[in-house]
């Protein structure tokens, strides 16, 4: 097991399972780097296995089911890594087997966005209206002027209107770091123009919606009355649900439509990555007041782990709650509608 010093890594951020820390030493081989570990406590060597198994399946789908879907030129490589970090006590206790991958917010400007479902679902009723995010937002009490529709909507000045409403009221949906000069309106522009004309915005919307094409009011019932033939899954069957959902098979599988809708959670909550300079692999031109600029940036998603399936019905009595919370409030939605 490799021992590193802890006094070279910093604090990236962290969602409610993993936290994220980045290499600020002169390795050259981790220089750039950064490791994401599972926040579970694994201090005892009866905990390594499923530690290290957790790491590797974590690896395995993201390789094999999810870099399929999205793209690989959307997906960051992560190798599994068994690490131990000296004289460090928030993260020497977590897992002992961490992924190592590219620090995505290692550049002169970088923005991640967590965008969340950005379609109405085909049902009856309110959901036909308003989002998911407007009105999940309106049961937490913390309504928000961001509506994911219109961040996926392509149109330039609903793409703007939505960075500008992430930008005033964050939460964890949006988040800004700068190294270099970089003014609010240069930033607002080149982002809106980042997210009308690269194609991510658009595949993810599509899978999100293709691949959940019953949403939870028909797949509930459906995994009540399978559960036994979806409560333990290997890798090999996620990559052949993806197979056969590339393929367009197995339409009338209930099995299938269970994994589609799992899959499509994980591609409802993830996170996208926009960084500018650095490693940046991809050329835009963009408009700032009267003058064209040339900028390079890079795109990945993160978060692309599998949920679990039992979820399933916390998800179903979640939406239940959204939707009767917002029916019995007489919500207002402002959400609109993107042609398929
Ligand atoms: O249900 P949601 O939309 O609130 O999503 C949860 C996220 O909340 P958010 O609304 O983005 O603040 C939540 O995000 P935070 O940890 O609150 O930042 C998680 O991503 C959670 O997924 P998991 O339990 O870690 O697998 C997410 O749960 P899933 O529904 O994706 O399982
Ligand atoms: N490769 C990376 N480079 C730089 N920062 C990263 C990287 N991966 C994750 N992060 C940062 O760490 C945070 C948490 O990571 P991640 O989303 O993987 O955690 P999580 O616990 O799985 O999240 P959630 O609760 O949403 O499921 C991200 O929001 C991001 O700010």
């Amino acid at each position: 097991m490799t021992v590193w010093d802890a006094s070279q890594w910093d604090y990236r951020g962290e969602g409610n399972a993993n936290l994220v820390i980045y290499y600020t030493g002169c390795d050259h081989e981790l220089v750039g780097k950064a490791l994401r570990l599972r926040k579970i406590k694994c201090t005892s060597c009866s905990k390594a296995p499923q530690c290290q198994e957790d790491a590797r399946t974590c690896v395995d789908t993201l390789q094999n089911v999810f870099k399929p879907l999205i793209g690989e030129e959307y997906t960051s490589n992560m190798v599994q890594s068994a690490v131990k970090l000296s004289q460090r006590k928030d993260v020497n206790e977590l897992a002992r087997f961490g992924l190592l991958g590219e620090d995505l917010l290692n550049s002169s400007v970088a923005v991640e966005v967590k965008p969340k479902w950005g379609f109405l679902p085909q049902v009856e009723g309110l959901k036909q209206k308003a989002c998911r995010f407007c009105m999940h937002s309106h049961l937490r009490g913390s309504p928000s002027h961001y509506c994911p529709l219109d961040l996926y909507s392509g149109d330039r000045d609903r793409v703007r209107t939505a960075l500008e409403a992430l930008a005033k009221c964050p939460s964890n949906n949006y988040r800004v770091l700068v190294n270099t000069p970089f003014t609010d309106e240069a930033l607002m522009s080149l982002m809106t123009e980042i997210l009308t004309t690269d194609p991510i915005l658009c595949n993810l919307v599509k899978l999100q919606m293709s691949l959940d094409e019953w949403d939870v009011e028909r797949i509930w019932p459906l995994y009540e009355k399978h559960k036994h033939e979806v409560d333990d899954l290997t890798t090999d069957q996620w990559i052949q649900a993806v197979q056969n959902f590339k393929n367009g098979q197995c339409r009338d599988d209930p099995k299938q439509r269970i994994m589609e809708y799992v899959l499509s959670m994980t591609f409802k909550d993830c996170s996208v990555m926009i960084s500018i300079g650095n490693s940046a692999d991809k050329q835009i031109e963009w408009q700032l007041q009267d003058r064209w600029l040339s900028t390079s940036y890079s795109i990945k998603v993160i978060d692309l782990d599998l949920k679990a399936v039992h979820r399933i019905g916390h998800w179903y009595d979640l939406d239940q709650k959204i939707v009767k919370h917002a029916e019995e409030s007489q919500f207002a939605p402002k959400c609109v509608k993107n042609p398929a």
